[in-house]
């Protein structure tokens, strides 16, 4: 039999995952011939444990076939014990009328025992996918005190804010989704997200020549990316679900799977310096994967003044973020 892989998920009785569990157990992330132990984080309390033994209970129910075995734990050191991937979910939601980075002093702290106990207890491989906000900073915390864990193997998600723009583009352009490729995020995961719409392609051609309609795609595509995430919050009560789990499945797909020739994905990564993002920050860039645990972020791109501008906000952005935890950092 396949070895299964060990995937430990905070906050798993949490809404993201209620939507993420069960694609995992389906094959959705790994494979089809990959099984899974899900190794379920939630917090020392009656309710949320609780919650979470109703969820083990639900996918026992679901009788899936790659689901080798569950770990129903309130502690972080089990959680992590030997994962191979780490999914970083669990901490507080905004609600309406707040920004993501005022959740920093509420979760940041969760990913400073995080990152230890993630890099005491998980695998010798572990690769750790931050999505709690602000999953930038929070990524940041985490990697800083996972001191033996190299940088490259920690990462937030920004694919969900891909997934947006692309779907603006295709309704513009008045063409399904597939036919637009290389949708790009760059910065942090927060209203300031950069989305590329010049190298990004609709039927082949660069976005911004399709669309033909600058003043759209600098400002009502700009902000309605920016800000989908706080419209899903007025609309539904409650922050995006569904497709913060499935953006999440597509995360970790991206990352562990060759990325065709002439693609990229976005995903925030420790920065090199590239694109003048001071390094260290975890910054969104275009990625591609070699399918062997490694990536690279794509050089070369060319970016207008109004991007340029826009990226070097939202990375001075991301250094405000780093300053403002500057406790929470080992020293
Ligand atoms: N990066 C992204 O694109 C997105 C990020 N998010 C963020 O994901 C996070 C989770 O969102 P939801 O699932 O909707 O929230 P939720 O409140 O429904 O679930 C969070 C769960 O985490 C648990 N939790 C809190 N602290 C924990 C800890 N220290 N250890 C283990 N579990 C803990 C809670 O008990 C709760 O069950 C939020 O911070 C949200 O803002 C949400 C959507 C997209
Ligand atoms: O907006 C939020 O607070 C949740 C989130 O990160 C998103 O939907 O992109």
């Amino acid at each position: 039999m396949v070895t299964p892989i060990r995937v430990a998920i905070t906050g798993a009785a949490g809404q993201i995952g209620y939507a993420l569990l069960p694609r995992i157990a389906n094959g959705d992330m790994f494979g089809p011939d990959q099984p899974v132990v899900l190794q379920m984080l939630e917090l020392p309390i009656d309710a949320a444990q609780d919650a979470l033994r109703g969820v083990a209970m639900e996918l026992d129910d679901c009788a899936f076939p790659l689901l080798h075995d569950m770990v129903l734990t309130s502690d972080p050191n089990v959680a992590f014990k030997d994962a191979n991937w780490c999914l970083l979910v669990g901490s507080k939601p905004r609600g309406p009328g707040m920004e993501r980075g005022d959740l920093l002093r509420e979760n940041g702290p969760i990913f400073e025992a995080q990152g230890k106990a993630v890099n005491d207890h998980a695998a010798s491989d572990v690769r750790v996918a931050v999505v709690g906000n602000p999953c930038n900073t929070n990524a940041l915390i985490a990697m800083n005190w996972a001191k033996d864990v190299p940088n490259e193997r920690f990462s937030a998600m920004t694919r969900l804010d891909q997934n947006r723009a692309q779907a603006q583009l295709a309704a513009k352009a008045g063409v399904h989704s597939t036919a637009v490729k290389n949708a790009l995020i760059w910065g942090n995961h927060s209203a300031t997200q950069v989305p590329d719409f010049v190298n990004c392609t609709i039927d082949g051609r660069s976005a911004a020549d399709v669309i033909g309609d600058e003043a759209w795609l600098t400002g009502e595509f700009f902000q309605t990316v920016q800000q989908r995430g706080a419209a899903i919050i007025k609309a539904r009560g409650k922050s995006s679900a569904a497709s913060a789990a499935s953006a999440l499945i597509d995360h970790v797909r991206d990352l562990t799977t060759p990325t065709p020739n002439g693609r990229w994905n976005s995903v925030c990564v420790p920065s090199d310096g590239s694109y003048d993002v001071p390094e260290g920050l975890i910054s969104s860039f275009p990625v591609r994967a070699d399918g062997k645990g490694g990536y690279e972020i794509v050089q070369g791109l060319e970016l207008t003044p109004f991007l340029k501008e826009k990226l070097a906000a939202s990375a001075a952005e991301l250094a405000h973020e780093r300053d403002e935890v500057k406790a929470l950092l080992p020293s």
